[in-house]
């Protein structure tokens, strides 16, 4: 692995022991994380992204394979290593925010403490990131009267404020509408211009059509790096976006591509391994 790789697996497993039997949440998992990317872990509910993002953020281990960060095995770390590395190295965005904030401390005197105590060269100072965050007029307030979605806006301008090596989001625009979750993207996007890496899970198509790196996690595995559907512009240009199936087969189409089907109607053809969504003839269907 070279220096330009914040984070490495090679063949992590993660089983866990649950009363029903063992639970095989990753089954030999290999990936980098180069330095400065943005890296989104997609794939159904159930598929392992949370484990993934655990055992990166170094919350939880693996149970065989290894884990590289910042060029060192941290497969077994522990002790002071382990603490310094979660302190100073990585910020966690856990799926429930409030599990990440001071609950007694106000939003900005939240994001004053991380300065304080982790924050690095190159960290927002805090009223900035609450303002890229558009959580100004929030800041005299405890997280417990914030809303969902501004715990989980708070939680990711502490991760600015610390400016870490790596920050690691767990779907970190889930309860956020569309203007809220382009800022995340947006302010993770800047960090990592800014050389830090940033690994999120996601869901959200919103997130994943801006996104240029998307991992693929599906019961444990993490299918082939895939670039996404391509999507055809009105000026003809063609791009690249990527798009969802969820266990029952829904297919969350970005919303480029959603645009496509303004009466919310496809067929569906099956073609040579491929399968092509239409937006079927106004005039056939009325005549059906
Ligand atoms: N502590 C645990 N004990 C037992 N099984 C677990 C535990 N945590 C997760 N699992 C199981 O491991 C598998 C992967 O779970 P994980 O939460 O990593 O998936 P996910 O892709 O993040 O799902 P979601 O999108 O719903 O958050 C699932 O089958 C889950 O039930």
């Amino acid at each position: 692995m070279t220096s330009d790789v914040t984070a490495g697996f090679r063949n992590v497993v993660r089983i866990y022991q649950a009363v029903a039997g063992e639970v095989h949440a990753l089954r030999g998992v290999d990936a980098d994380f180069p330095r400065g990317s943005v890296t989104a872990i997609a794939g159904p509910s159930g598929g392992g992204k949370s484990t993934l993002l655990s055992i990166l953020a170094l919350r939880d281990r693996a149970s065989a394979g290894t884990v590289t960060l910042f060029g060192a095995d941290v497969t077994r770390a522990r002790g002071p290593a382990l603490k310094t590395l979660r302190r100073t190295g990585i910020a966690w965005v856990p799926q429930r925010p409030s599990h990440a904030l001071f609950p007694h401390l106000s939003a900005l005197e939240n994001l004053a403490q991380v300065a304080r105590t982790r924050g690095r060269a190159g960290g927002l100072e805090p009223g900035a990131a609450l303002e890229m965050l558009a959580l100004s007029h929030r800041a005299g307030a405890r997280p417990g009267r914030l809303s969902g979605g501004e715990q989980q806006r708070l939680a990711v301008a502490a991760a600015l404020t610390h400016a870490p090596d790596l920050v690691v989001a767990d779907e970190p625009t889930a309860e956020l509408d569309d203007e809220n979750a382009e800022r995340v993207v947006r302010a993770l996007t800047a960090v990592a211009a800014e050389g830090t890496t940033c690994v999120l899970s996601t869901h959200d198509s919103r997130a994943l059509s801006r996104l240029p790196r998307v991992l693929h996690l599906r019961h444990g595995v993490l299918s082939a790096e895939r670039a996404g559907a391509e999507v055809q512009e009105a000026d003809g240009r063609v791009r690249t976006a990527a798009a969802v199936i969820d266990s029952a087969g829904r297919l969350q189409l970005p919303p480029e591509a959603l645009r496509l089907f303004p009466g919310r109607r496809a067929t569906v053809r099956i073609e040579g391994g491929e399968v092509v969504l239409r937006a079927p003839d106004v005039n056939l269907e009325a005549r059906s």
